[in-house]
């Protein structure tokens, strides 16, 4: 058995999963696990940043970092979930946008700009288990993926008018090349939130499964398709599909930047982030 090492984690670990495959662990932080299974060659990529993985700068990081690991290591593909059994990812972390300071905020959106670029773009095939609520951010994680699979009676949708903001192009082409336009743009104008059953239906999800097992091996299976193609052939194609949302964003970073930061500080759009942070905090007393 070849043993991976880490940049990030030193030697690998091994657990036995079952008696026939092995899981190792590739790479691990506070925040993220990931562990790759020896006889597949798929890695799972574990969100972990209780209670809900909102994404802050330093979990957006290390999303980015597991995604190059496993690009490095030659996994066959990626899977992404959550150590939640509730919550998917709750999006982008509002402490990061509420009252921010300059600098932190402008490290905050980069690294969620590079970190879409590297999953949206990357070479192997990636695929989401979601295992809980996807809002806004966790959304925009799984649409970039290749595939996803949900779990019942959870919600997933990009609802930023709802909260009073814009999402940005990019966020509406991760939509965009999942769902049909005129779906897309209804929801997006509506913040509307999909329950499983409606995300399957409109597409937005490819298949619903009961638990977290299940809906990573349906991950597995969607990635299995690939077994029999080129590597190379397959990202080339995959690249083809995407280049010019990729292109669009890279070539606007810093516009992107600017537009987010204007956005964000508006005294209204405080206002309004404000007073849903609020009534979230109440809600959940
Ligand atoms: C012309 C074009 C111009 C374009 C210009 C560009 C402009 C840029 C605009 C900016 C775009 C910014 C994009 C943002 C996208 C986002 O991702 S915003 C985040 C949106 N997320 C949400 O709305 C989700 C909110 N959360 C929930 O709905 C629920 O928490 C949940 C369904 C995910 C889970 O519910 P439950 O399990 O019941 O947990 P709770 O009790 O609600 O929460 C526990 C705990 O977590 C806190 N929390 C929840 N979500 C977040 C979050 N996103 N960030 C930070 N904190 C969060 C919640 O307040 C609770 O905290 P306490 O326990 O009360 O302390």
């Amino acid at each position: 058995m070849n043993i991976i090492r880490s940049a990030r984690f030193g030697a690998s670990t091994l657990i036995p999963k079952n008696c026939w495959s092995v899981v190792r662990s590739i790479s691990s932080t506070e925040l993220t696990k990931l562990e790759v299974n020896d006889k597949t060659g798929i890695a799972v990529l574990t969100l972990n940043r209780p209670p809900v993985n909102s994404l802050n700068l330093e979990l957006l990081t290390d999303i980015r970092n597991s995604i190059k690991d496993a690009e490095s290591n030659k996994c066959r593909g990626l899977i992404l979930t959550s150590s939640s059994n509730s919550v998917f990812s709750a999006g982008l972390d509002f402490l990061e946008m509420y009252q921010p300071k300059e600098e932190r905020l402008k490290s905050f959106w980069t690294a969620l700009q590079s970190t879409w670029m590297t999953l949206y773009g990357s070479k192997i095939p990636t695929a989401a288990a979601i295992n809980g609520h996807a809002p806004a951010g966790g959304c925009l994680l799984a649409t970039s993926c290749e595939y996803r699979v949900m779990l019942p009676k959870f919600t997933i949708g990009l609802n930023e008018t709802l909260i009073g903001i814009v999402a940005p192009n990019w966020f509406m082409n991760s939509y965009l090349n999942v769902l049909p336009r005129r779906v897309a743009e209804l929801a997006l104008t509506q913040g509307k939130m999909f329950t499983t059953a409606e995300a399957q239906q409109v597409g937005l999800v490819d298949d619903v499964v009961n638990t977290k097992e299940e809906a990573i091996a349906k991950c597995e299976e969607f990635i299995g398709l690939f077994k029999k193609i080129n590597p190379y052939a397959r990202a080339l194609t995959k690249q083809q599909f995407r280049i010019n949302h990729l292109q669009e964003l890279e070539q606007n970073r810093e516009q992107d930047l600017q537009a987010f930061i204007a956005a964000i500080t508006n005294p209204s759009t405080q206002a309004a982030m404000g007073a849903y942070l609020e009534n979230l905090k109440k809600r959940s007393k």
